[in-house]
């Protein structure tokens, strides 16, 4: 059967291989070049699809939408725009959009979509509605951030469950975030709970709660994070640190929509929407036996992989003008970026992903007075953070360490575990000022002071042990106010 497609879009030449395309395929395909036009033939009835531009001499795209839901509820629109932000994808979708493809778009993705559009016309879209805030929460144009928003847009308005897949620091919190601040849990909770930063021991009280004498020290009934994320959202992070026997809990609760609190017996309802977030790849957790199967295919269900920085340079220049932008915001004076600037961003590995660069800017803002940031002031300042990387910027966790302390962790990793819970427990705020000082010096203390038991208090022994001078040792245990006691 020979179906009638609408195309409204002012380049001509769109218009031209839309028509081509399409035609070839059987279909009868009419062509505006403004949305004027377009609402004339949807007002007569005509047309099977709707294919439409957003930026249109006359109209923006996404206002004819309402429009034409009211008046023909079961024609499907097809949206393409070139304006390509998670609110443009969003926005097309909230008002009723069947399909939003981001300016340019692979001809085959388009034809799956008409088809797609064509066999479900008729069917009408489901209730939708979200925020219509100005502020993009996800910066970046790539291709591959479009097929990001694409999933997202039509996520916001489901409860589905969402595995977020992505390398530290490329905006995995961030994701789960905007999908429930755009969703319809947003005037309820969005709870957080990273399971790498609690002891293990402790997980399930904290996601479950517990009763009152459940285990030592639970001297009265807890609430845990299900029940405070009640109605809202609850994110996972770091959900291949969960231990074994928590994921079954967890694996329980998402079969029955019920949980037990620790040491209780009766059920609590569990209106929660899940979204997980991992740095680690589960499929080898599997293999391994060290995650369980069933319980990643009902996490899985719908799949979000964020790509690293490096795989998405073109980014880069918007998010640290962004970044910048925000300093400003924050009260520090404006700063801007040079061509050369920005070549040597791109130049750089960007092992700490989005917030290694977030962490830059700062850095940037607070350090450097020029105003105009050349080439020279990215090397220093990227120089600046190799001597420093851990305290701002955490490395990937998996990343050997150097130190490695007794039992399961390093000491990296501890010391990164401890870092993430200061940072969450900040929960989104930036901590005090002064932070690389205070981060070191509970590290230095430690070390210093238990050298100097390795050494029975011996401070010569103590310095060669560190690699430390003499002299540097003894102005560090008067800084740190160490007292050496002799043959301890
Ligand atoms: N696309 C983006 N646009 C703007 N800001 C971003 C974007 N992606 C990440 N960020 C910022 O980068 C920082 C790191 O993001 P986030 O904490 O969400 O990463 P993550 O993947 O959850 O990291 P981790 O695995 O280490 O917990 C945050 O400050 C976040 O706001």
């Amino acid at each position: 059967m020979t179906s009638t497609i609408l195309v409204a879009d002012d380049d001509r030449a769109i218009r031209l291989v839309l028509s081509q395309a399409l035609s070839q395929l059987g279909h009868d395909v009419r062509a505006a070049s403004d949305a004027a036009t377009l609402w004339n033939w949807i007002e007569r009835g005509e047309g099977d699809v709707v294919i439409t531009d957003v930026v249109m001499p006359d109209e923006n795209g996404l206002d004819l939408i309402p429009r034409i839901k009211t008046q023909r509820p079961d024609l499907p629109i097809i949206v393409m725009s070139a304006q390509n932000t998670l609110l443009t994808a969003i926005r097309a979708t909230e008002r009723g959009a069947f399909e939003y493809l981001p300016k340019p778009f692979d001809l085959r993705a388009l034809i799956g979509a008409v088809e797609r559009a064509l066999s479900q016309a008729g069917q009408p879209a489901p209730e939708t509605g979200t925020a219509e805030g100005e502020v993009l929460p996800l910066i970046g144009r790539s291709p591959a951030m479009q097929e990001i928003y694409r999933v997202l847009a039509r996520l916001v308005n489901t409860d589905m469950t969402t595995l977020i897949h992505g390398e530290s620091g490329t905006g995995k919190e961030l994701v789960a975030r905007v999908l429930h601040d755009f969703g319809r849990r947003k005037e309820m909770p969005f709870i957080a709970i990273n399971m790498a930063a609690i002891p293990r021991d402790l997980i399930e009280s904290e996601l479950f709660g517990h009763e009152k004498g459940a285990f030592t020290g639970a001297v009265s009934r807890g609430s845990g994070r299900f029940e405070q994320a009640s109605g809202g959202t609850l994110f996972l992070d770091e959900i291949g640190d969960m231990p074994l026997e928590a994921q079954t809990r967890l694996l329980r609760v998402l079969q029955t929509g019920e949980f037990t609190p620790v040491g209780g017996r009766q059920t609590i309802k569990a209106d929660v929407r899940i979204i997980a977030a991992t740095h680690r790849d589960l499929r080898q957790m599997i293999k391994q036996g060290s995650f369980r199967e069933d319980l990643f295919y009902r996490l899985n269900v719908v799949p979000l992989k964020l790509p690293p920085l490096r795989e998405r340079l073109e980014d880069i220049a918007d998010l640290a003008r962004h970044f910048l932008h925000q300093t400003e915001q924050e009260g520090m004076p404006a700063k801007h970026l040079d061509t050369n600037a920005i070549a040597e961003l791109k130049r750089h590995d960007w092992p700490g992903n989005v917030r290694e660069l977030e962490n830059l800017m700062r850095r940037i803002a607070v350090l450097y007075s020029e105003t105009l940031i050349d080439a020279r002031i990215i090397t220093s300042a990227l120089a600046d953070q190799d001597l420093g990387v851990t305290a701002v910027s955490l490395p990937e966790p998996n990343r050997p360490a150097e130190l490695l302390a007794p039992g399961e962790e390093t000491l990296g990793q501890s010391v990164e575990r401890h870092l993430r819970a200061y940072f969450l427990a900040h929960e989104g705020r930036l901590p005090a000022a002064g932070l690389y000082d205070r981060v070191l010096q509970e590290v230095e203390r430690p070390l210093i002071s238990l050298s100097l038991d390795a050494t029975r208090g011996n401070q010569i022994k103590a310095a060669d042990l560190l690699g430390l001078n003499r002299n540097t040792l003894r102005k560090k245990l008067r800084e740190l106010d160490i007292q050496p006691s002799r043959g301890k």
